[in-house]
């Protein structure tokens, strides 16, 4: 897997300024890409002169040097992801809006802009103002920009202060092209102990709330965050996952990054590899949950957590069908996690799902019903599976109080941290390849991302879905989950009693377990 994902790198560009000191711009970004299994390629604008303590001197390169390395790349290095750091003046930033209109007319590329103007000093980067050339003319061209909250006040003019203040500058910063804003929080705290970044793209505001880490190697976290979720928008990821992933991986840097001996100032942030670790992901906040109302987040309403647990971590072949008859088969064949999901139900909804419950009770199945919960609270079912959207309109309090499993689906990295807020019974992780049973094209995770998500959760019962069959199957398993679940790899088997057996086989030998990254 190792060997598969470094034959297909994509490559990366960054656009931005060297630091002589190492730590930030150019240097980090290469760093980050590498770290994160990308090629990185540079577009160096500035030479800057600096260290940990100062910096003496920005060189901005002149547009024919820059333009030389943009067209350079562009003729043999088509990039999948760009990352945009310091542009030196308003001739520079003019320039890249225009390569970056051209270039995204041939093929459009995400383009993440970390908007550097001024130092943690104060020191001013560029040459004279360069705000009015970005609003007009780059903002329009990238899909992400990351100011922390100094850059956020020089990008709106406005004074950042608090919660509500920070949304609406946002708000006020997407107008500029309808790019999605990512504020980072490091330099204040919102809540105490917590580092919580906004993410604003025009239609859903998310919060992301790290934790506090005392590390005296801070210098170029802006870069490293920025060159990340280029890195992850590189390797295909949504947005959302990149960002999640992103600020992880700041955070690994921070928390295990040994750099306070180099220099006399902040020393770089760490790279220190794929982040593996839950503790250095954030918490999606839930609207309206108790901490929540210090970020002005949502309408008071307590977040539902900690459901049922299952008698194994370990559910195993996990059928999802669609008739009791499928249930009765399976059970007598000794299946014991199953799932009824009826899409098109007839009047008879209530009777299927009695007698689905009266089948589980015989057999003592973990069967779990889809989507209907209040029948399945009704019936005294074991459990209920829901999607996403349904933790919204589902009484998850009464799913609770009736003593039934959860089970939710999630769809990457920040699907799954959202739904284990609320610690279900599983976490549901898909699609995992292509499948004809249900539209996911746009949602497919495959097994390398499979394997760095179910690192996160070791310990959890974790389900695996979406276009797995019995050439696919040991893969999915070694990635590190439970239990596979499988609808036409069952219900559309030539035999399947066979493919029963042979699932069973595959979970009984359990293989060695994929390396995450
Ligand atoms: C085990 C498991 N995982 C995911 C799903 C998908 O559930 P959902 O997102 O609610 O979509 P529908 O199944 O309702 O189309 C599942 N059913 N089971
Ligand atoms: C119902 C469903 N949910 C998915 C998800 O990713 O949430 S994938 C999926 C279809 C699973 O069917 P098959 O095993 O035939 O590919
Ligand atoms: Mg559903």
């Amino acid at each position: 897997m190792r060997d598969q994902l470094q034959l297909k790198k994509p490559i990366v560009w960054t656009i931005a300024g060297s630091d002589s000191g190492g730590g930030a711009g150019i240097q980090a970004d290469l760093l980050t890409f590498a770290d994160l299994g990308c090629y990185g390629c540079s577009a160096i604008t500035a030479n800057t002169a600096q260290n940990t303590v100062e910096v003496t001197a920005i060189n901005a390169v002149s547009l024919e040097v820059l333009g030389s390395q943009l067209q350079a790349l562009r003729r043999d290095l088509f990039p999948a992801a760009i990352k945009i750091g310091l542009l030196a003046n308003a001739e520079q930033v003019v320039a890249v809006a225009d390569f970056l209109r051209q270039l995204q007319a041939v093929q459009p590329v995400p383009v993440i802009y970390d908007p550097v103007a001024v130092a943690t000093n104060g020191a001013g980067l560029t040459e004279g103002s360069i705000t009015a050339t970005v609003l007009a003319q780059l903002m329009p061209q990238c899909d992400l920009v990351t100011p922390n909250l100094h850059e956020l006040e020089w990008l709106t003019g406005a004074s950042v202060t608090g919660a509500e203040s920070i949304v609406q500058a946002a708000r006020q910063l997407h107008a500029h092209g309808g790019t999605a804003i990512l504020v980072t929080g490091g330099h204040t705290q919102l809540r105490a102990g917590e580092v919580a970044d906004l993410l604003w793209d025009g239609e859903k505001a998310d919060w992301f709330i790290g934790r506090e880490v005392s590390s005296t190697g801070t210098h170029g976290t802006g870069c490293t965050l920025s060159s990340a979720i280029a890195a992850c928008r590189a390797l295909g990821y949504p947005l959302r996952d990149a960002c999640v992933v992103g600020k992880a991986y700041v955070q690994r840097g921070l928390r295990r990054g040994n750099n306070a001996h180099i220099g006399a100032g902040a020393g770089p942030v760490g790279h220190c590899g794929w982040p593996l670790d839950l503790i250095d992901f954030p918490e999606i906040l839930v609207p309206g949950e108790e901490r929540a109302l210090d970020y002005g987040f949502g309408v008071a309403q307590p977040l539902v957590q900690g459901f049922a647990q299952t008698d194994s971590q370990a559910l195993g072949l996990y059928p999802v069908v669609d008739t009791v008859e499928w249930l009765q088969r399976l059970a007598e064949l000794g299946v014991r996690t199953l799932q009824l999901r009826i899409k098109n139900p007839g009047g008879d909804l209530r009777a299927q799902i009695e007698r689905a419950v009266a089948i589980g009770r015989t057999y003592n199945l973990r069967l779990f019903i889809n989507d209907y919960w209040q029948l399945a609270i009704e019936c005294g079912a074991y459990g209920v599976h829901l999607g996403q959207e349904d933790l919204q309109s589902a009484d998850l309090r009464a799913i609770q109080a009736a003593g039934l499993k959860l089970g939710i689906s999630t769809h990457g990295f920040y699907e799954l941290l959202l739904a284990y807020r609320y610690r279900p019974s599983y976490l549901a992780i898909g699609a995992i390849y292509a499948t004809n049973t249900k539209d996911m094209s746009d949602q497919l995770q495959g097994v390398q991302k499979l394997a760095r998500m179910a690192a996160l959760l070791p310990e959890y019962p974790l389900v695996a879905i979406g276009g797995i069959n019995m050439q696919r199957a040991s893969e999915v398993i070694a990635s590190g989950v439970g239990s596979i679940a499988l609808v036409s790899a069952i219900t559309k088997a030539k035999d399947y009693k066979q493919a029963v057996a042979d699932f069973n086989v595959l979970f009984k030998g359990k293989h060695a377990e994929v390396e995450p990254c």
